[in-house]
């Protein structure tokens, strides 16, 4: 077959049988396309009707990364009117099952690869899309050392970049031809990788130490360079990089890591919403994280401001958090201790009459010593919250707020279904994957999704509107209380947060609460006269031009 027009091959710009008369005749496709013109609705039917027919998710998420390939208003139309049922299959847990296959299902590229062999190329490599200082809103970076709960998978991992600016657009409207995907590819220890004659990546062991430094540096200066207006979305990084490169550079860029500080505000929005229900403050919160690594502790930090907000000291705040990890309750007199757990670990002789299994003082006894008001799992330890753990939780304390987070459905540390029975109803859950109602005892308990697509579009709407210089502490703060107040959860059975069905206005709402705060905390660059105006400007529409 004869060369097809770039016009259809260009998924920015193909509108396929959407194409007028008049069009066809203007772009040299005449007889090129059968002869019936369709609407965007049209298309959008045949479209659902073809995802519709796979039976895997796996199949689907295939089919709709076809189409995004093909016509990408096309696809965000089908995604935007149909975001609850297809996030699951585009995002979170789906595409972690992608990310395993992809060098062996490689199908088409959509992001840009920056080499730790090449720093030099990374400037040229930008180049190579053709835009502009003020044409690029957005750019997702990921070196894919822990991707969601599933580990290293090297380039693999590129469409975890991909999907979250997918999120980002679906629910937010961000212009997806303003948004960039990067993979770093500086290896990977997965061996599984490594001897796979399909792998795609550098096939080498992950590169540290100053050759990464010097690309995360680069990488950094040449992005905000290059497309000064470009908030720089950190996804998935191993948890000593994450904190690291957060807290080195979040001063001098616009720098947004979405584990800590993503995941903390969504779990920040929950535990609003939890604390309505129980009537009580932050500071009377005792927090166990079960599992302490990028999320966990960016959870501990948001909770223990809060509590400081309220008046308590920064030693106060401490003394309410109990971090467990993979050696069990976090002491001072451990060795090797990463520094992010170093803040949180507690004295080893307040602990010396506690129970220890195997050496270490577990998860239950901790529930049992602390009695916690909030239970967090980011630990990847799938069933880890066992009946005698969410037992004992609510044998402490009335209504606990407990939130295994980890993704993809085969890490979480507990389902609803099951904690809602063990607890009798009692726990106020929220978990990272999307979830049906749990039917228990006459009452449907709407389960909402703590994970950081449910935050992270409207904080970045908001961000790019006002032309924030830096992400803040405030920002991410009233992002929480944003979405925390579109819930009404003192009704039985109702959600924490809320539902997917409704993110688009929930994101324009945490949109509009984002941008005011960084004019408040001097940051924003954009002033408009009227903020809900100025979101809803910004929205990119599913539409053709
Ligand atoms: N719901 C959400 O929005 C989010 C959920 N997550 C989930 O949280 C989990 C952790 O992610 P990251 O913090 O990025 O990974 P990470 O690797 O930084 O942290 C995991 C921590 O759990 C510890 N751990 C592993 N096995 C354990 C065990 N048996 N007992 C206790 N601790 C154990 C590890 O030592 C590590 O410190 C993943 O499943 C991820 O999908 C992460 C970010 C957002
Ligand atoms: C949701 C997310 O960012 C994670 O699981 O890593
Ligand atoms: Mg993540």
């Amino acid at each position: 077959m004869s060369n097809i027009p770039t016009i259809l091959q260009n998924p920015l710009t193909n509108k396929d049988t959407a194409f007028t008369q008049e069009e066809r005749a203007k772009y040299g496709l005449t007889g090129r396309l059968p002869v019936v013109v369709e609407t965007l609705e049209q298309q959008t039917t045949r479209a659902y009707r073809q995802f519709s027919s796979y039976e895997k998710d796996i199949e689907k998420y295939i089919f709709l990364d076809q189409l995004h390939n093909r016509n990408e208003v096309l696809y965000y139309k089908l995604l935007i009117d149909h975001l609850a049922e297809m996030l699951p299959v585009v995002y979170d847990p789906t595409v972690g099952e992608a990310i395993k296959k992809w060098s062996r299902d490689y199908r088409r590229s959509r992001a840009v690869y920056l080499d730790v062999n090449h720093p030099e190329n990374i400037r040229a490599s930008f180049e190579t899309l053709g835009l502009g200082a003020d044409d690029v809103d957005l750019i997702v970076v990921s070196d894919a050392e822990e991707i969601l709960g599933i580990g290293d998978w090297g380039v693999n991992g590129t469409d975890i970049s991909v999907g979250k600016l997918a999120v980002y657009t679906a629910a937010a409207g961000i212009h997806p031809s303003r948004a960039i995907a990067v993979n770093l590819d500086v290896g990977t220890d997965n061996e599984v990788l490594l001897n796979d004659p399909a792998y795609l990546g550098n096939r080498h062991a992950r590169v540290r130490g100053e050759r990464y430094d010097a690309l995360i540096t680069s990488y950094l200066k040449t992005a905000a360079e290059m497309f000064p207006n470009a908030l720089l979305h950190f996804e998935d990084f191993g948890p000593s990089n994450a904190r690291r490169i957060l807290v080195e550079n979040r001063r001098q860029y616009r720098i947004f890591n979405d584990d800590m500080q993503g995941t903390g505000a969504i779990v920040m929005a929950a535990v609003f919403s939890g604390l309505k229900v129980t009537k009580q403050t932050f500071a009377e919160q005792r927090l166990v994280v079960y599992g302490a690594g990028t999320a966990g502790t960016g959870m501990a930090d948001q909770i223990s401001a809060a509590m400081e907000r309220e008046g308590l000291s920064r030693e106060e705040a401490k003394q309410r958090v109990w971090l467990i990890d993979i050696n069990g309750l976090v002491t001072d007199d451990m060795d090797g201790l990463p520094d992010y757990q170093q803040e949180y670990a507690r004295p080893a002789t307040e602990v010396a009459d506690w129970a220890k299994t195997d050496g270490k003082i577990g998860l239950l006894e901790v529930v049992k010593q602390v009695k916690p008001t909030i239970l967090i799992g980011t630990s990847t330890d799938h069933g880890a919250f066992t009946e005698d753990v969410v037992k004992a939780l609510c044998a402490g304390v009335e209504r606990p707020i407990l939130l295994p987070l980890s993704n993809p459905t085969e890490k979480i540390e507990v389902m609803p279904s099951e904690a809602i029975k063990w607890s009798d109803g009692k726990a106020l859950i929220s978990v990272g994957i999307p979830v049906p109602p749990v039917p228990y005892k006459g009452v449907n308990y709407e389960i909402g999704q703590a994970n950081n697509a449910m935050l992270y579009p409207g904080l970045g709407l908001g961000v790019i509107v006002s032309g924030a210089k830096h992400v803040t502490d405030g920002m991410l703060l009233a992002a929480a209380e944003a979405v925390a107040s579109q819930v009404n959860p003192q009704d039985e059975g109702a959600s924490l947060l809320p539902s997917v069905n409704n993110l688009r206005a929930s994101s324009a709402t945490v949109a509009v609460a984002v941008a005011k705060q960084a004019v408040k905390d001097g940051v924003a660059t954009k002033q408009p006269e009227n903020w809900v105006q100025a979101v809803q400007n910004a929205m990119w529409q599913a539409v053709y031009e």
